[in-house]
């Protein structure tokens, strides 16, 4: 049974994902700027038969991050570790993992940002030196035994690059920033799953569903599955711009792609503050949601599609998002921002 077929039989989101993944840099989809300089390091590595250097992979969540350290595991023939940083809660828990690390292994840390703060300072001895000291016993008696580790490349993943200590930051050969994806390139990916799923689908039931992905890779799957249920369900063997529409609006997906939580943030800021700066500890009690997610998750495209302004005062709504929900900006709402 194929990868994708048992994904289908679950209907599990994770196996999804997994199945629908691009396994090589040529099949990834967009980032082209990063594709590129991603491409120099892994080529330059497998000349010289070195291990490629560290990569810090930053950007929303969905965008990739984690297909891409698949890609460099896949692309240099080597064995993928996966962890991520809030299971990382103690020095010892990251000796473990680099200790039994295979020589060339990849070694992907999601949500590095999380890390604890002692396991970050073992990391930065282990990408350097690709050595670990150990600490033995307690108190004065204490003593640190350095632990020769095999040579590995971190691939890092955060959504706030910003967090993380900028000795950390250093370390990394290469930073790259994934930015959202153009609603043509998510029609492509679109397009890619619809074949892999043995879906037939028309280009403008793609470009709807494309256009409301909020330029993300992993909603535009989401929704596409959303959209193909809808036309399951509705005995419909090829989609058309009726089943997406359709399944759009049931699912509350707006024109912009904007979902509940964005249009609740939305409705916040324009509504009850009337286009005045929000703090973010407001703003997340407001909707009832964890301030990272609003940082991490929503506040990255809103800003992108001009709707809300992060200014040093706080977050506020723009004309445009204004406009958005039907309201008329107030008039000292100046170039999107308040004229305080
Ligand atoms: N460039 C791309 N081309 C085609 N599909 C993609 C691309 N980028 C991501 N995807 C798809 O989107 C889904 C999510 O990607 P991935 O898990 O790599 O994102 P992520 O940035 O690691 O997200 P998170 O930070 O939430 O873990 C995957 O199923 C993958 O198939």
């Amino acid at each position: 049974m194929s990868e994708l077929t048992k994904a289908e039989g679950s209907d599990n989101e994770l196996a999804f994902e997994s199945a629908l993944r691009p396994k090589s840099l040529g099949e990834f989809i967009g980032q082209s700027k990063v594709r590129n300089q991603l491409k120099l390091i892994l080529d330059a590595a497998a000349i010289q038969n070195r291990t490629p250097d560290h990569i810090l992979l930053a950007g929303p969540p969905g965008l990739g991050k984690t297909t891409l350290a698949m890609i460099v595991a896949h692309e240099g023939g080597q064995p993928l570790r996966l962890t991520s940083g809030p299971t990382i809660q103690h020095a010892g828990d990251l000796a473990a993992v680099l200790s039994s690390l295979a020589p060339g292994e990849v070694l992907f840390i999601d949500e590095i940002h999380r890390m604890a703060r002692s396991a970050e300072e073992m990391l930065y001895l282990a990408m350097e030196d690709y050595r670990v000291d150990v600490m033995v016993g307690k108190g004065p008696g204490a003593t640190s035994i350095p632990l020769e580790i095999a040579p590995f490349t971190l691939v890092g993943a955060t959504t706030r690059s910003g967090m993380l200590p900028s000795p950390l930051r250093d370390r990394f050969g290469f930073i790259a920033h994934l930015e959202f994806y153009e609603n043509q390139e998510l029609q492509q990916v679109i397009n890619r799953a619809a074949k892999k799923l043995g879906l037939e689908i028309d280009e403008t039931a793609q470009q709807e569903i494309a256009r409301r992905s909020r330029g993300t890779p992993r909603i535009a799957n989401r929704l596409l599955r959303r959209v193909r249920d809808f036309a399951l369900v509705g005995g419909k063997t090829k989609i058309g711009v009726d089943e997406a529409m359709g399944a759009l609006k049931l699912y509350e997906v707006d024109d912009l792609g904007l979902d509940r939580l964005d249009r609740e943030i939305m409705k916040v800021l324009v509504e009850r503050f009337s286009g005045k700066p929000v703090g973010l500890s407001t703003l997340a009690v407001a909707v009832g949601e964890e301030q990272d997610t609003i940082e991490a998750v929503v506040e990255p495209f809103l800003v992108r599609m001009g709707l809300i302004a992060r200014t040093a005062r706080g977050r506020q709504a723009t004309a445009a998002g204004f406009a958005h929900l039907g309201q008329t900006p107030p008039t000292n709402l100046l170039d999107g921002l308040l004229d305080l």
